[in-house]
């Protein structure tokens, strides 16, 4: 079992040198790889659009004709399809004909990975109108004699308000907004006044490339560019490409703190939630298909298992040659138009907290503590007896089964807050949070609704978390270079309001960032620092998956906030802890698990996720002609693993790309150009499209602003644990000097009396 380099350098001197010179070795790297292309950051502001086909007006309008004409036949059509294939009965009779092969019984590992991303009724309604809308057009497509491609983009001009699928067409007539409204809607609806849904919970992901889809509709992108005497050959499958690159090789970063990687999954849990499609067993009863074990031709059309080469240098042990995956649900499109698949996104898109308070009105109503403004909290007698604010039980989740009558999982506004336990602890700490700041307004103001109280500490807790993430994480993931410069839209104001609001950015997730850029599981260890010394906490990380009753233990949360402050992530690159490639999900009694690598290369071809080059492009990078070319951003030794399993530049995954590149300027930031580009658009279009940013005019006075400006990470972990000394920058190594560890005292605290005269009837 492998330990950590970094933390056998706390207790060996000797160690501790070379880890200097290590260090100096990994930063010379980079300035010997000095042909390194650096982007021009602001340059791709201006292409967020997907370009349209070229075609004349004329061109366009008839063709928009002749679809819409055709449109009431092809959804009829599309309907007895749907029917048929929901017909579980005639699918099974046909499926035992095709021959007996054996159901695998599914794996724990399966099951959760699944729960993970489990759709709501809601989402799974408007999923199936979104299929019925994908299969219309195929069938009109097939019809038509014109330019597949053409007529795909004519598409977007179809009004389809009159079919099936129109009742969940959205406009602002539906729910009618309060220009006035002084709290953000809990689903994100009304942010903005002209396109209500703009970044609501339950519409699609964005995109700012255009899709890559087989049949430029929704089947996953399989093949590549390389022409075979047969026709186009394959793509390699997602388990070869992950172990091809990855080998899970032990990086630690020489800088950057481990809480950096657990912060970043928390604030994803913030802007996505992706479910995945379901199938009708019985009537009112779904789950997600059986996709390995199953002949292809009666594979549930969700299907889109990862085969697992003979030669696998894990699963072959095993004999596994294929891993579970189904495909996300499609989203209906919100203007009632028609197009290529985009994936749905359950959360609220906006970084407003959704995953402390719940992404719609009846999650939150459950979440709530009903009185003072505060947040339901856990009754356990081990939480009551040590004092410990602890997350409500979640009695019933299927993913996590209670550990015995007083240790539960836990509840929180997003579903897989059990997932692991490092999560399930900020998640912990973040509540605790709100519930200071609550309880502070009601002392101060008791005669406050409860609803009052909750919404105005909602307001300041994502004013702080807003800073929080602008002001100190996205720095470190992209770099100061990038983050200071003013023209990339993402430095905080120094003095006074923010006044770059515009209601014409769309501040949804975009596909690039959801499915690739943010998939940071390159940061991971494949342990957590449970207790001060390494020695004493070492479990492999796969065993603390769905375990999160470490938080019951007094002083065990502390050690842990304390522990992810203190130690390193692993770098940034290509490689990927084998507890990730290998364990993912894996439960006590499996001998293995699932491939988060796997998973995010398919997710991305399932996602219609545009190549590496294409974003490229849209950055401002040169297309790579060769593999030779990719040297402007990456090692030879990065290249020569990429080469070694793409057969053409054009055909790299943007997700293997991306994770293959160099960090930013030298390493001043975590990511390479390309996923530091994808991101630094978006955090800025998720601040200039928020109508409720915390710096925007009318939100906040400029006294309360210098109060948020006071806000840390460090802060908030001083405020709700028993750690003593932290350091003010958490996301950064303490250093003496630069970022030294203080005593609590001393890191600056928000002056929550500032709030007090903004609350309604304050000073009567
Ligand atoms: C620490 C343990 C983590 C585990 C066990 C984990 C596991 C997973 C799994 C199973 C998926 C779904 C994969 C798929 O089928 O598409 C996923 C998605 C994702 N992960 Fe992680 N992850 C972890 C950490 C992180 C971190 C540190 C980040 C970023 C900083 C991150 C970002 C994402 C994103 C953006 C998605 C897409 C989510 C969605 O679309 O709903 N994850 N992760
Ligand atoms: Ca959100």
């Amino acid at each position: 079992m492998r330990s950590s380099f970094l933390q056998q350098r706390q207790t060996r001197p000797e160690l501790r040198m070379a880890g200097w010179i290590l260090l100096l070795l990994w930063k010379t790297s980079f300035i010997l790889a000095s042909k390194q292309r650096q982007i021009d950051f602001f340059r791709f502001t201006n292409k967020t659009q997907a370009p349209d086909m070229e075609m004349s007006a004329s061109q366009r309008a008839t063709m928009v004709t002749f679809l819409q004409k055709g449109m009431p036949d092809a959804f009829k059509e599309a309907e007895d399809e749907m029917a048929a294939s929901n017909d579980v009965p005639s699918r099974q009779s046909l499926c035992s004909r095709a021959g007996d092969i054996p159901q695998q019984k599914s794996m724990m590992s399966v099951i959760r990975a699944n729960r993970f991303n489990w759709p709501k009724e809601k989402s799974l309604e408007m999923g199936g109108s979104a299929r019925m809308s994908e299969i219309a057009m195929g069938k009109m497509l097939d019809k038509g004699d014109m330019d597949r491609n053409q007529m795909t983009a004519a598409m977007s001009s179809i009004d389809a308000r009159q079919t099936p699928i129109g009742r969940f067409c959205l406009n602002r007539d539906q729910r009618p907004c309060d220009p006035n409204a002084k709290y953000r809607e809990m689903d994100g609806w009304c942010n903005n006044l002209r396109l209500p849904f703009w970044g609501a919970a339950l519409t699609p992901h964005i995109r700012v490339t255009p899709p890559r889809y087989d049949d430029g509709i929704s089947s996953p992108r399989t093949q590549s560019v390389v022409m075979t005497n047969g026709g186009r050959a394959l793509l390699p499958g997602a388990r070869q490409i992950s172990t091809t690159l990855s080998r899970g090789e032990d990086r630690p970063h020489p800088t950057v703190t481990l809480i950096t990687m657990q912060f970043g999954q928390f604030l994803d849990h913030d802007f996505v939630n992706t479910p995945i499609s379901l199938v009708q067993t019985k009537p009112g009863e779904a789950s997600p298909p059986q996709c390995c074990n199953v002949a292809p031709n009666c594979r549930d059309a969700a299907c889109f298992p990862i085969d697992i080469p003979a030669n696998d240098r894990f699963y072959s042990k095993f004999g596994v040659k294929c891993m579970e995956f189904v495909r996300s649900l499609p989203a209906p499109r919100p203007d009632c138009t028609m197009g290529p698949r985009d994936p749905m996104n359950q959360n609220t898109h906006f970084i407003d907290l959704s995953q402390v308070y719940g992404p719609s009105a009846d999650e939150n109503k459950n979440l709530r503590a009903g009185e003072r403004g505060g947040l339901r909290i856990n009754t356990s007698p081990l939480a009551i007896d040590f004092r410990m604010m602890l997350l409500p039980a979640d009695k019933d989740t299927l993913d996590c089964q209670r550990l015995d009558e007083s240790r539960s999982c836990f509840k929180s506004g997003d579903n897989r807050v059990n997932i692991q336990t490092a999560l399930t602890a900020i998640h912990t700490i973040f509540l605790r949070e709100h519930n200071r700041i609550s309880d502070f307004l009601w002392n101060a103001r008791p005669d406050l609704p409860d609803e009052i109280l909750f919404q105005e500490t909602r307001k300041i807790m994502a004013a702080q978390w807003q800073a929080i993430v602008w002001g100190e994480f996205v720095p470190v993931l992209v770099g100061d270079r990038i983050a200071m410069d003013d023209r990339n839209g993402i430095r905080l104001v120094a003095d006074g309001f923010f006044n770059g609001y515009n209601d014409n950015v769309n501040p949804g997730t975009w596909v690039e960032t959801s499915t690739a850029a943010y998939r940071l599981h390159s940061l991971i260890q494949d342990w957590l620092p449970l207790k001060r010394t390494f020695n004493e906490s070492f479990k492999p990380f796969h065993e603390f998956f769905f375990t999160p009753y470490y938080m019951y233990e007094p002083g065990a949360l502390d050690n842990l906030a304390e522990g992810l402050c203190h130690e390193n992530v692993q770098s940034f690159d290509n490689q990927i802890t084998t507890e990730m490639t290998d364990h993912l999900f894996q439960a006590v009694d499996e001998p293995f698990g699932l491939d988060i690598f796997s998973l995010n290369i398919q997710r991305g071809r399932d996602h219609g996720l545009a190549t590496y080059n294409d974003v490229r492009e849209f950055c401002g990078l040169p297309r790579a002609r060769s593999f030779k070319d990719l040297e402007d951003v990456m090692t030879p030794r990065a290249i020569a693993s990429l080469a070694r399993v793409y057969t053409h530049v054009d055909d790299i995954d943007f997700y293997a790309g991306g994770i293959s590149e160099n960090p930013v300027n030298r390493g001043d930031g975590l990511l390479g150009p390309a996923f530091a580009c994808i991101l630094t658009g978006q955090f800025r279009d998720w601040r200039l499209g928020d109508r409720f940013w915390y710096e925007n005019p009318g939100q906040f006075d400029l006294a309360q602003l210098g109060e948020i400006k006071k806000a840390s990470l460090a802060g908030i972990f001083c405020s709700n644990t028993n750690i003593k000394q932290i350091q003010p920058r958490v996301f950064l190594d303490a250093v003496d000097g630069v970022n030294p560890r203080l005593p609590c005292q001393n890191i600056p605290r928000m002056d929550l009396s500032k709030f007090l005269p903004s609350l309604p009837g304050a000073g009567k």
